[in-house]
């Protein structure tokens, strides 16, 4: 019997072998960390997708067997220096500045000038980030960007962004926007979770505003805190970090977990909650014959409209795409729709109120209406008691000994994106069991888990059942 070492020594290495003949059989290079990150062709290959994972999750198995527990904890302690450094960076346009200094990179000296921060101080947070393999120190005191400084970039010009600083994160990828939301705002709520879940007024509470934001910010709710004047920047940040984060993680779940196609032309889709319209544009990018309705709350379509105008202006003269103001808390006014669809508005809110958002759906549906939910599926860390192995999708593959039946911190996004519910309004990602709970009483039955590889995220088709 293999010890816990050389099985994991053996799936690395395994692992490593099928990736080098993955790129070998396509003539390509494994990507270098030193070049800017680019989609490759071969971002699609399930396989691959798979060995990535499990090489991930036994390079950090690994590390938790051989490093001494003491260590362990030291370093864990200390960890909140990286988002805090990557906060800096990004806010002082280190990304793009490098981008612009090119493959030799830029002395601290001239990066702190055309920060305008001090270089020795900039120098020290560059070290660190290099020492973690965000950019790299080429020569002493002289760092360039790499591979995953790269998506940090927003892709414009230093003096674009130093003449319109609010408009940042227009039209971006939205992964420095995701950072910059996650280690301001987040990050300043987050430090209240000890306080928060060892004081019992608010230890058991399910009101969004007991959460741990509410303590940093003032009683009142993340969306309602970003609409006030002051906080126009973060207002469209979050907008662009929503984008970032449907493109930090494939939507493969989102266009094979359902069989889109098989709706009629002109069915009608219902993004409820649909924010500036993310999800949606990647539905129209993929399902022509469907027509589009967008819903959030009135302060976000003026962005929205602003997204659509830049992303696909036809779709919005033409009528395919609409954008209204809705409430999903009240009546919903639209009764014919084909699918109702709900992207990160779930984990947004506790069982109470998620309940009330799904049961005015119910209320609206017809009975070929269909319930789409896209949400992180939390999975245990232990092995599947097979409870729900009726429901299509719900199973998935065991992997090797001795990885995690969720592969460690490969679920991690999904484990962080459960506690940032968790500070944000006292909501959550939830486990299969969870949704189940959730549906119960509102009319809605779970019929399939469409999932798809390198997609952290899983679409819940549900239908209507008498309430
Ligand atoms: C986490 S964002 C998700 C946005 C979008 N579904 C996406 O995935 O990009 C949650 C959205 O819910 C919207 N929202 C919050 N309360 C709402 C309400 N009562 N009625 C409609 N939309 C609401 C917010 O404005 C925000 O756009």
């Amino acid at each position: 019997m293999s010890t816990q070492l050389a099985a994991l020594s053996n799936i690395l290495s395994s692992g490593i072998a099928t990736i080098e003949s993955k790129y070998s059989q396509h003539g390509i290079p494994f990507p270098s960390i030193d070049e800017p990150f680019k989609p490759g062709p071969l971002d699609d290959d399930a396989v691959l997708a798979e060995t990535i994972d499990h090489v991930i999750a036994a390079a950090a198995h690994l590390i938790a067997l051989v490093k001494p527990a003491p260590r362990s904890v030291a370093e864990c302690a200390l960890s909140f220096y990286l988002p805090l450094s990557l906060s800096v960076v990004v806010s002082a346009n280190v990304p793009e500045i490098l981008r612009e200094a090119g493959p030799e990179g830029l002395h601290i000296k001239n990066i702190g000038d055309k920060c305008g921060a001090d270089p020795d101080k900039m120098g020290r947070i560059l070290r660190y980030l290099a020492t973690n393999h965000f950019f790299t120190e080429v020569l002493p005191d002289t760092f360039a960007g790499n591979r995953i400084s790269s998506v940090l970039d927003t892709g414009k010009s230093v003096a674009t962004l130093k003449a319109d600083p609010m408009s940042k994160h227009d039209d971006t990828s939205g992964l420095p926007a995701l950072l910059g939301h996650c280690t301001d705002e987040m990050l300043k709520a987050a430090v209240y979770l000890e306080d928060n879940t060892l004081d019992p007024k608010t230890s058991a509470s399910q009101d969004p505003l007991d959460c741990p934001f509410s303590r940093a910010f003032g009683r009142e709710s993340l969306f309602d805190f970003m609409e006030k004047p002051e906080n126009d920047f973060r207002k469209r940040r979050f907008g662009a970090a929503m984008h970032g984060a449907s493109s930090s993680i494939s939507s493969g779940a989102l266009l094979t977990g359902f069989d889109w196609k098989s709706l009629k032309q002109d069915a009608l889709v219902v993004d409820v909650g649909g924010g500036i319209g993310s999800t949606t544009l990647q539905l129209t990018k993929a399902f022509h014959h469907l027509r589009y309705v967008i819903q959030d709350r009135p302060q976000v379509i003026p962005d929205g409209v602003r997204f659509w105008e830049g992303e696909n202006p036809d779709a919005l003269k033409s009528g395919r795409v609409q954008l209204t103001a809705h409430d999903f808390f009240e009546p919903q006014p639209i009764k014919t729709a084909s699918v109702f669809f709900m992207r990160y508005i779930t984990h947004d809110w506790p069982d109470a109120y998620a309940k009330k958002i799904l049961k005015q759906l119910r209320i609206a549906a017809q009975s070929y209406t269909k319930l789409i939910l896209y949400e992180f599926l939390v999975p245990y860390a232990a092995p599947s008691n097979k409870e729900f192995s009726h429901i299509p999708g719900a199973e998935v593959p065991i992997p090797p000994f001795p990885l995690l039946p969720n592969l460690g911190p490969v679920s991690n996004v999904t484990m962080v994106a459960d506690l940032q519910m968790m500070i944000a309004s006292n909501a959550k990602e939830r486990t299969l069991g969870q949704f189940i709970d959730l549906v119960n009483g509102t009319g809605w039955k779970l019929v399939s888990i469409g999932r798809s590889p390198k997609d952290t995220m899983a679409l819940f088709t549900f239908e209507p059942v008498e309430f």
